[in-house]
């Protein structure tokens, strides 16, 4: 049965690698992928890792119907014998639903790609359409880790170094402190007490950053 599968994490656990891995697979054995993105870092029309690889994907733009757009391809001689989303948490929830009609209606297996939560720790809107159509949500296994060592869950956007909560849901970015604004995975102890890496090496006397067991001794 064809599905859709949202594989979800936090910035930096390797959802881009991952489809760029089964597109490589699928096509290596001789099957033919759309791709689909929207505002990648590396730029327009790009999906790209940090391990370094990059491939071409259609951009999606706003009010774009995906589900139209396989249909057109299909329609003139094209091939889609899967589609992969990126950054799909950009996606509106009704591209979202787009997504889930090319799974029912045309039979296509659609692996999309995303954060399920913004800095604040909402939902995005393509990313909660996700959670509520996909067959599978799948947390991806290699784990980003807070600066404290536990599992990372949240992402926080950090300015020079330190977390802020106000700000628009949408700014491009990657988890790199030598930018102004930046993001940093965290755990949610330390993402709820806006502890990022910075701000625990500058406030070591603060009791938000002094480890469990310190903090129950006192
Ligand atoms: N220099 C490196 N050596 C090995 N692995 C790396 C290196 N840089 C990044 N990675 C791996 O790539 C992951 C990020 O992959 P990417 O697909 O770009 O993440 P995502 O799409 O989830 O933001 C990191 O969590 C790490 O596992
Ligand atoms: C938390 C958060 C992230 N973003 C942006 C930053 C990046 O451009 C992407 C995530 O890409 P990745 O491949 O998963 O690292 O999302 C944002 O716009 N708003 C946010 O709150």
């Amino acid at each position: 049965m064809p599905e859709l599968v949202f594989f979800s994490g936090t910035m930096d656990c390797g959802k881009s690698t991952l489809a760029l891995q089964i597109e490589h697979n699928r096509s290596a054995r001789g099957l033919q992928g759309m791709i689909f993105t929207r505002d990648d870092r590396a730029g327009e029309g790009k999906l790209s890792s940090r391990l370094g690889l990059v491939t071409d994907a259609v951009e999606v733009e706003d009010d774009q119907d995906v589900y139209a757009y396989v249909v057109d391809h299909l329609s003139k001689g094209g091939r889609a014998d899967y589609v992969i989303a990126d950054e799909a948490q950009f996606l509106a929830p009704e591209q979202i639903d787009q997504l889930a009609r090319v799974v029912d209606d045309l039979g296509i297996d659609v692996f999309a790609f995303g954060i399920t939560t913004d800095f604040r720790s909402k939902l995005f809107p393509g990313s909660q359409r996700l959670v509520e159509l996909a067959d599978r949500v799948e947390v991806l296994q290699v784990e980003a880790l807070c600066w404290c060592g536990a599992r990372a869950t949240h992402n926080a956007r950090t300015i020079g170094g330190r977390m802020v909560v106000e700000g628009a849901q949408v700014v491009v970015g990657d988890v790199d402190q030598s930018e102004d604004i930046g993001y940093e995975v965290l755990c949610r102890r330390h993402h709820s007490r806006r502890t990022t890496a910075a701000s625990a090496r500058a406030g070591v006397l603060s009791p938000d950053v002094l480890p469990v067991d310190a903090v129950s001794r006192t």
